[in-house]
């Protein structure tokens, strides 16, 4: 079976000029150039967003930390291998839409919707997601819409399962609101992972405030392995099981 799936990943690595087992820096580095990473300091984070974000920029000079870049679209490759990968070729939108279609969370202006930074722990195997929620994503009036603080949850839980595991959709999130997000306040977002069973990965995490004192959001997710081969090919091969996590994952760091 393992065979089999190498033998199945192997194009898309060499599509990518990324032979399997091999670092995949410069692949990855070449769509940086083409692609604006959203995961940086722009004028509109606000004061404790830049404090927090520079915090942790110091724990990643140490290497125990490192950040995770992010783009806010799939390049057409990408997007074509990720469909004939797991969804048999069959391509969900027209040819012509794909160029066009944005990733959720990095979908609005500057500071209106989600600025976002993610760093993510090898040793302690977790996420730090520092977050800002903008103006647009008001639920009750001066309050976070819950909706918007279960889409960075999804993202980020479903980053650490990538990171864990590889390619995976959520089967299923339970959402605790504890309190109200006061619009434009910062907060902080911690992942764990409780445990693997097969394909399934078992996430969970919290929104706190920057201070601590206070829990918004928790969550709870079950995320699903997309192919069931490619946990089991990280035991054997990591080198070759992380080269194809990165073609995928917009969120992955560059030099893994
Ligand atoms: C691109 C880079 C972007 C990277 C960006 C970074 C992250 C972005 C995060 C966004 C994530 C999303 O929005 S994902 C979009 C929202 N999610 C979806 O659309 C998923 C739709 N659902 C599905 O496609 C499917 O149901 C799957 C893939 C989840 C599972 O289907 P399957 O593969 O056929 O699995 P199946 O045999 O049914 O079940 C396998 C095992 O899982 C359990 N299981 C299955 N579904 C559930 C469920 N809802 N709740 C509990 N448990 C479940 C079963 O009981 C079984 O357990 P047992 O019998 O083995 O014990």
């Amino acid at each position: 079976m393992l065979r089999s799936c190498a033998a199945r990943l192997r194009p898309l690595l060499v599509a990518h000029g990324r032979p399997g087992g091999a670092r995949l820096t410069s692949t990855f580095s070449f769509e940086e150039v083409t692609q604006k990473d959203h995961a940086l300091p722009k004028p509109s984070w606000s004061k404790d967003l830049r404090l927090l974000f520079d915090q942790f920029m110091k724990k990643c000079e140490d290497g125990s930390w490192e950040r995770l870049p992010s783009c806010s679209r799939h390049s057409v490759q990408r997007f074509q291998n990720f469909t004939k990968a797991f969804f048999s070729g069959s391509i969900p939108v027209k040819e012509e839409q794909i160029s066009q279609a944005k990733f959720f969370p990095r979908s609005f202006e500057d500071g209106l919707g989600f600025e976002y930074a993610m760093f993510w722990s090898k040793d302690e195997k977790r996420i730090v997601c520092l977050f800002q929620g903008g103006l647009y994503l008001q639920g009750i009036p001066g309050f976070l819409h819950g909706g918007a603080l279960v889409t960075l949850i999804d993202t980020t839980l479903g980053t650490h399962a990538m990171l864990a595991g590889g390619a995976v959709m959520t089967a299923n999130l339970s959402i605790n609101f504890k309190r109200p997000m006061p619009l434009c306040s910062v907060g902080v977002i911690n992942t764990q992972l409780d445990k693997i069973e097969g394909r399934k990965l078992f996430v969970s995490c919290n929104i706190q405030s920057v201070d601590e004192k206070t829990v918004y959001t928790e969550g709870t997710g079950k995320k699903l392995l997309l192919s069931s081969c490619l946990a089991s090919s990280l035991s054997l091969s990591p080198s070759f099981f992380f080269s194809f996590v990165l073609v995928y994952n917009p969120h992955m760091p560059i030099n893994f």
